[in-house]
């Protein structure tokens, strides 16, 4: 039986990116930013096009790769995506030019997430992806749950945390953060949720119409 992590791994290189991607990949490597992994992407991106997304928020800009995977799910899709580091920011914008993405297309917008978040319009939003700071993550889901139209997705990076969510054993504060969001989701009647073991896991949740 091929084991787990030789699928998962095949999974990962399964999702392939162009140079666009590689460079600000590259960027953030350097500055020490993590993005999501190539099958993460994929999945915001099968997502975006599925969902027909329109308008669609983002919460950790980093420098511009899961902005990328998401516009390229959706070629009507307008950006909202939010950072609190502006150096982060010029560097996404840098790679949202370099794939040729409209300008009208985003709004990288400067600020802590779960600020911006609140002045956010009620169920105006496809999509919303969760990958800023953990400190605030309850909120920013409760605030997601607000933005996202009926039918629409909150998706939440880390979910597995660095493999430790599932074991008992591991009771750090980060860990715990994500095992609430996971308790949030289950036993909860207004989404149908799903849990992908893509990347560092990915919390995948539909607001029920
Ligand atoms: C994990 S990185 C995001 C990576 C990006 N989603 C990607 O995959 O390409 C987290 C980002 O959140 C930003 N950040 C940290 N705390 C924040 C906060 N309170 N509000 C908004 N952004 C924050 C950091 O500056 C960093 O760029």
């Amino acid at each position: 039986m091929v084991d787990k992590i030789t699928s998962w791994k095949f999974a990962e290189d399964f999702a392939t990116e162009s140079e666009v991607f590689r460079d600000a990949r590259g960027r953030a490597e350097e500055l020490g930013v993590e993005c999501i992994t190539p099958a993460v992407g994929a999945q915001l991106a099968m997502l975006a096009s599925a969902l027909g997304a329109k308008a669609i928020v983002e919460a950790g800009t980093g420098t511009g790769v899961s902005g990328l995977w998401l516009l390229s799910g959706s070629s009507q899709a307008v950006l909202a995506t939010i950072d609190s580091e502006t150096e982060n920011q010029m560097i996404a914008k840098r790679a949202f030019n370099e794939a040729k993405i409209p300008a009208n297309r985003t709004r990288v917008i400067h600020g802590r997430a779960i600020d911006v978040m609140s002045n956010m319009a009620d169920a105006a939003y496809d999509l919303v992806f969760l990958d800023a700071d953990r400190e605030t993550l309850e909120e920013q889901l409760h605030e997601a749950s607000r933005l996202l139209r009926p039918g629409g997705v909150v998706a939440i990076a880390h979910a597995l945390w660095r493999d430790r969510v599932p074991d008992p054993a591991m009771r750090d504060d980060a860990t715990a953060i994500y095992r609430d969001v996971l308790r949030f989701f289950s036993n909860n009647d207004d989404f149908v949720s799903a849990l992908s073991t893509a990347g560092d896991g990915l919390m995948l949740a539909s607001k029920r119409a």
